[in-house]
């Protein structure tokens, strides 16, 4: 399709361009904006799709999101998330530029004109944009390139508004949108493994499940009393940095107040999950911490499924976790397990929850 784009490049009418910012900038979450940022864009010019690209926190996972805005065969847009573990082009392409901070402007060998621009935010990029079409994408490559300033901007403010300030894990407000991500993406994994399971043994990782931890440090009262706030703040902070480090890049952690931290973690099965925790446990109790010395944590646990109610599931976290507490702390429970032993009241009912 011969597009309007060749006619407006370079001359787009400022009021599209500025509607269109306008129209992404208004939302103030994350996967809104994302969606409504390569749509935007697809709509602007004409390719046959937008990629947006955000960066993972290590090397073994160069990627955390994909979303994708693809050109409809009979007109319009699809716009949807895909699984950002994929490999080969063009995500290599695309880790390429945010490594390099340069843009890059090829074609593939289906003579796909392709234009990857990093976003960049303090000197490192965040994502890329990637822009698939027919003809060349040298003439709109100066607006892309803005739109990744602003999108840069704009998500960095967003992202402060989902931390906790002091650990920079994620606040209990996102904690609601971070599962239902999750749980999509493990919807979408599990499809995938299920089709690929046919003709391929499925991996271990294939068939994981989620988890819901919560991890509370013991006598934590003492801590701030024996040595005061700003000790107790050292050990909540070094506890976070060693969270980050302990688990995979996928869990997903937060600090919900205090000293508490929530943590969703995808594990093949209740004896790997517990194997997992009770190592950071473990790794807990054998650390000294600067003045205070050895601290450690307690840690409850429960299976979340994409029926459960997020509260329900909680709950259940914090039984096991009290269990804890009340058996000498220092220690890790799930609650199916608990309950399979009969070592917890009956289970909770929705309507009956009463949270931190
Ligand atoms: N330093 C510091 N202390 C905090 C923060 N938030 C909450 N606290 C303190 O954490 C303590 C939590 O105490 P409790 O809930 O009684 O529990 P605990 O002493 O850890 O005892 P157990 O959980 O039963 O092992 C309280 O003294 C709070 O004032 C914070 O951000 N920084």
């Amino acid at each position: 399709m011969k597009a309007p784009w060749h006619a407006l490049a370079g001359t787009l009418p400022e009021s599209r361009l500025l509607a269109s910012v306008a129209e992404f900038t208004h939302h103030r979450d994350i996967d809104a904006l994302d969606h409504s940022m390569v749509l935007s864009l697809a709509e602007l010019v004409a390719v046959s799709s937008v990629t947006l690209c955000k960066r993972g926190e290590s090397l073994q996972h160069p990627v955390d999101s994909i979303v994708v805005c693809s050109r409809k065969p009979g007109g319009g847009f699809v716009v949807e998330a895909i699984d950002p573990g994929r490999e080969g082009d063009p995500i290599d392409t695309i880790v390429c530029a945010m490594e390099t901070l340069e843009a890059i402007s090829d074609v593939t060998e289906d003579g796909t004109s392709r234009l990857v621009i990093p976003i960049q935010r303090e000197h490192a990029a965040i994502g890329a944009l990637m822009l698939e079409a027919e003809d060349s994408l040298d003439e709109v490559r100066s607006m892309v390139e803005g739109f990744a300033r602003i999108y840069g901007n704009y998500i960095a403010l967003l992202n402060e508004s989902e931390r906790d300030k002091l650990t920079g894990l994620y606040n209990r407000r996102s904690f609601e949108q971070r599962l239902q991500r999750l749980l999509k993406l493990q919807r979408q994994r599990s499809r995938g493994a299920t089709a690929a399971g046919k003709e391929q043994r499925q991996s271990p990782d294939d068939v994981s499940q989620l988890f819901l931890a919560i991890l509370d440090i013991d006598h934590f009262k003492r801590i701030n009393d024996t040595y005061g706030h700003v000790y107790g703040d050292e050990v909540i902070l070094m506890l976070a940095q060693q969270m980050r480090a302990s688990f995979r890049q996928g869990d997903v952690l937060f600090r919900f107040g205090g000293e508490e931290f929530v943590m969703l973690i995808a594990a093949r099965d209740e004896e790997a999950v517990h194997v997992v925790l009770d190592r950071f446990r473990r790794f807990v109790a054998g650390h000294a911490y600067p003045q205070v010395g050895h601290v450690t944590v307690s840690i409850g646990y429960a299976r979340i499924t994409e029926n459960d109610y997020p509260e329900i599931v909680l709950d259940r976290a914090d039984k096991a976790l009290y269990f804890a507490k009340q058996n000498g702390r220092d220690s890790v429970h799930g609650y199916e397990s608990l309950t399979a032993r009969g070592e917890l009241a009956s289970p909770v009912a929705l309507g009956s929850i009463d949270l931190f």
